[in-house]
Parts: C-alpha cells; sequence; structure tokens
C-alpha cells in the first residue's frame, strides 16, 4: 500500500466491482441500481463502483444506512449524477473514513445528504434490477443493525451482489450469528475470505468472483485446491514402475449386511491410481466377479475400513492398525476410536458421524465445520475430512492450511458416494500422498466426478466411480517435479 497513490486499492475493487455488476445485469444503461452503504470502506467501494454505473447510464441511489459514510464516495456518486438517501434522515455529518485503503484518513467537507434529496420519495422496490450490498466487509462484526435488515426487508426479492463479503456473516469462520444478506453474487477483492469458502457462510455468497487488486498476500490459513493443483498431486508412474511401487491398498470393508458398501469403496480404489487393490472381507466372491483384478489378503501401503462394516467394523480396524501403515478410517470403524492412533491416518466422517465421535451437537458441527474439524484434527492427531456441501479437511498439524473442498454437486448426496470416496482417497494414500493431500485431493476429484457424470441429472455412487479416470484425463498438463 506503502507504494501506491492512496485510494488506488479502492478504484480497483471499486472499478472490479462495476464491470463484475454490469457482466451480471448484462449492460448498466438504464438499469436501476440501489446501494446499501454502510460506514466503513465497505461502503467506499460500493459508492464508486455505483459512480461507474452512473456514468455508464444506470441509474444509482445510495441508501446511507448510518451517519458515516465514505465521503470521496459520496461525492463522486453525485458528481456522477447518482443520489444519496438517509433511511432515518438523521443528521449526517463529516466523518474520518477507516484507514484501510492508503492509509490517511480523508475529511468530508459536506454533507452526506443534501436537503433536497434527504426529503426525497424513494426508488420503487419492484422496479430495481439489484442491489450492491456495501453494508460491511472484513471489518464488519457479525449480524446486521435494524436499518440494514429494513432496507432489505424492502428490497426483498431484488438480485443481491455483495461487495467483498455478504454484509452480516462471520468473515473469518464463515460461521452466521445473526441476520446476514444472501447474495446472488459476491465480489471480492483481491483473495477468497474464508466465508466464500466455508459453510454455511459460503452458501449465503452465491457465485464468488475473484478481483485482483495486486495485494502482496500473506500466506493462507485456509485453501482451496484448483484443478491446476491436483494435477500437481496425481501420482503419474514413472517409465521403470511395477505394480507395487506403484502403491498397495487394501480395503477391510462391507459386511454381509452391506456387501454394497465393498463393491463402492472397491470401486473407488480401483481406478488405477494404485499399482494393486486388495480386499479382505465377507464380499470377498462378489468383488472377484465385480473386479477381476482386485487381490486378498497381503501387505499394502495403505488400508481403508470401516465402510458398511458393522459388527466387523472393530477388528477391521485392529488389524489395519496392526499393520502400521497409513489408514482411512470411515463409517463404522470411526466409533471405536478414543484419541490417536499412533499410525498416520484419514477419518471421513459426515456431520453426524463427527458428532457421536467427539460427543457434540450434530447441528453445532454443521454451523462450524472449520471450528470441529480443527478440534477433531487435534484430538485424533488425523487429518479428519469432515463430508458436506463444503468438505472440510483438517490436519493435526496447526501451521497446515485447512482444505476446503468447493467441487461437486448436490447430486453426490446419494448412498454409497462415501465408500466411493473412501476408497479413492485409500488409493491415493497408497500412491504415496501425504494424508492431507491424498484426503483433499480426493475430494475434489469425488466432487468433480460426480459432476460429469451427472451433467446436470441423477448420479448413483458407482456413476461416480466411473468418471474418475476421466476427470483425471481431463486435468490439467503440468510439468514434472524436478528432482
Ligand atoms: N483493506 C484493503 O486492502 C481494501 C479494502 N477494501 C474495502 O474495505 C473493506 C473494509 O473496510 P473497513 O475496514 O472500513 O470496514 P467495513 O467497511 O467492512 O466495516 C467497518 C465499519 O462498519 C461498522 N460496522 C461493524 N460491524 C457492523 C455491522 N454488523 N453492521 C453495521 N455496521 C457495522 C464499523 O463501525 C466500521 O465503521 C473491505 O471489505 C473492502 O470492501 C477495498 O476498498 C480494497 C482494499
Ligand atoms: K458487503
Amino acid at each position: 500500500m506503502a507504494s501506491l497513490p492512496e485510494g488506488a486499492l479502492m478504484q480497483r475493487a471499486a472499478a472490479g466491482l462495476a464491470y463484475a455488476v454490469i457482466d451480471h445485469l448484462g449492460g448498466a444503461y438504464g438499469k436501476r441500481v440501489v446501494l446499501l452503504v454502510g460506514s466503513g470502506d465497505n461502503g467506499g467501494d460500493a459508492l464508486y463502483a455505483g459512480a461507474l454505473l452512473a456514468r455508464r447510464g444506470a441509474w444509482v441511489e445510495a441508501w446511507l444506512l448510518s451517519d458515516r459514510a465514505h465521503a470521496g464516495g459520496v461525492a463522486a456518486l453525485r458528481a456522477a449524477g447518482g443520489h444519496c438517501v438517509g433511511l432515518d434522515t438523521g443528521s449526517f455529518v463529516p466523518h474520518e473514513t477507516g484507514s484501510t485503503d492508503g492509509g490517511a484518513a480523508r475529511r468530508a467537507d459536506a454533507t452526506l445528504v443534501e436537503p433536497g434529496e434527504r426529503q426525497r420519495a424513494r426508488v420503487e422496490t419492484n422496479t430495481v434490477d439489484v442491489v450492491i450490498d456495501g453494508i460491511v466487509g472484513i471489518g464488519g462484526k457479525p449480524g446486521l443493525r435494524p436499518e440494514a435488515e429494513a432496507a432489505l426487508e424492502g428490497l426483498a426479492g431484488v438480485p443481491v451482489v455483495a461487495v467483498d463479503t455478504p454484509s452480516g456473516v462471520c468473515v473469518d469462520t464463515g460461521e452466521i450469528d445473526g441476520a446476514h444478506v444472501s447474495a446472488d453474487l459476491t465480489v471480492s477483492f483481491g483473495t477468497y475470505k474464508p466465508c466464500h469458502l466455508l459453510d454455511p457462510a459460503a452458501s449465503a455468497c452465491g457465485t464468488v468472483r475473484l478481483v485482483d487488486i495486486g495485494l502482496e498476500l500473506p500466506a493462507p490459513i485456509i485453501e482451496s485446491l484448483e484443478a491446476v493443483d491436483v494435477a500437481a498431486l496425481m501420482p503419474r508412474p514413472a517409465p521403470d514402475v511395477h505394480k507395487y511401487s506403484r502403491g498397495v491398498v487394501g480395503l477391510r470393508v462391507g459386511s454381509a449386511t452391506y456387501p454394497g458398501a465393498a463393491l463402492l469403496a472397491v470401486s473407488g480404489a480401483n481406478t488405477g491410481l494404485a499399482g494393486m487393490v486388495r480386499y479382505v472381507g465377507t464380499a470377498s466372491e462378489w468383488v472377484k466377479r465385480l473386479h477381476p483384478e482386485v487381490v486378498g489378503d497381503g501387505q499394502a501401503q495403505a488400508w481403508v475400513v470401516g465402510s458398511g462394516s458393522a459388527d466387523g467394523a472393530n477388528s477391521a480396524l485392529a488389524f489395519a492398525r496392526a499393520s502400521g501403515v497409513p489408514l482411512v478410517i470411515d463409517a463404522d470403524s470411526l466409533r471405536p476410536l478414543t484419541g490417536p492412533l499412533g499410525v498416520p491416518a484419514i477419518l471421513t466422517p459426515h456431520a453426524g458421524e463427527l458428532a457421536a465421535l467427539i460427543r457434540e451437537d450434530r447441528g453445532d458441527i454443521e454451523a462450524r465445520p472449520l471450528h470441529y474439524a480443527r478440534l477433531a484434527a487435534k484430538r485424533f492427531d488425523a487429518v479428519v475430512l469432515l463430508k458436506g456441501r463444503r468438505t472440510t479437511i483438517a490436519s493435526p498439524d496447526p501451521d497446515t492450511p485447512v482444505r476446503v473442498n468447493t467441487t461437486g454437486t448436490s447430486w453426490l448426496a446419494t448412498a454409497g458416494s462415501g465408500d466411493v470416496l473412501g476408497g479413492l482417497i485409500g488409493s491415493l494414500l497408497a500412491a504415496g500422498l501425504a494424508p492431507i493431500d491424498a484426503a483433499s485431493a480426493g475430494a475434489w476429484l469425488h466432487g468433480a466426478a460426480a459432476t460429469l457424470a451427472s451433467a446436470g441429472g441423477p448420479v448413483t455412487a458407482s456413476g461416480v466411480a466411473a468418471a474418475i479416470p476421466a476427470v483425471i484425463r481431463s486435468l490439467p498438463a503440468v510439468s514434472p517435479p524436478s528432482r
């Protein structure tokens, strides 16, 4: 910031925001835009973007929700032909804006709402094309104040573009505590924030669009893999490779009650990412018939246990643990866990399973996935992959960023898809990926395979497994790591 002229970052943010709004609306000319403007720089972004839209022929009205507003933004909007309205027509006084954008405070030298504007009848809300939410951004506390709630109520049904973050959500944790904006589009500046990735707040963001404003960013505490990252993690056979050196994954899953879980877990593991798949359990005959490549008991570089294991869950876990190799622990084998396992492990609970495991309320876990994934990772000294719309993957090492998965479709909420995921992660673990990488790359591929197989329609767990190789083929080419 020190090297930039004052206000440069805000101008970049506002321009990015305005063009995103123009894209969203399919143009600016003749559109009716209401800005909801809070007291900080988030409101400043909205006002400058409003000025740009007004210059492009939009009709723009700013509702100033506080007795302070970004003075430069107000002046710019007025100069471009936009209007400012105070909701409660209080006395609007000059103020010093926050110092996040350039450091120096700016002092307004005019009242924010001119007398003529103050009493104007406000726009008919059913003619508004878009609301720009500049109530609060990264400086806001969770929840909305009554004037913001009232304004949003009056504009119910109008599409909302959120500036940086949907106002009211907790930016740093993705939690929700009180009223908040639900946006159709969120335009984030510089980087994604936790609320853009983590549920429940991520569900309030709508589509998230990132505008690069040239920030130099610190190391993240949360990250989300993209296709190129997954491509770089994929095990690719070297020329001198053989089936054992590519890794052997073993599965002790399924039971007489749930033979299908065994077949699905094997289909997730048996996509060719590892050199060999072993299966031990009651569904052996079925596995042999449907997956002739799969062999029986023996040494493995990773074991998958618990999916549909029913009464066999404890012994499957005990056998696998005794092998000393990394484990994927799913479903029924999560139940006997009481603490660290002594071997590298990935636990793959959904919220209900994690609730039972750590004796918490399922609703609390769904409301605070980041918190509980981290807590469980620490307690069990294992990578914890907490399944959900935004699967959240925490490492026991507090310095390793938490990974949030963004691939997938709600069609993936289907029986057996978790069994496929466990097998897939096991094969990546056996192929030599670190547990956090195996879990997060597995979640990414699984979600992407579901989207591919679904193509907008229904999908089954078998269909997801079948689509995994095609997803891997479609990953971008990456140069191999230098030795
Ligand atoms: N930091 C940066 O590098 C940049 C920041 N920019 C913008 O600046 C924003 C941050 O600005 P600020 O730090 O001024 O903070 P905000 O504008 O996010 O909000 C803080 C202000 O809102 C009030 N407030 C807090 N919680 C509230 C609530 N729940 N309801 C109503 N009012 C509440 C506070 O009293 C304070 O005045 C970013 O989100 C982004 O939009 C951009 O202009 C680009 C550069
Ligand atoms: K906002």
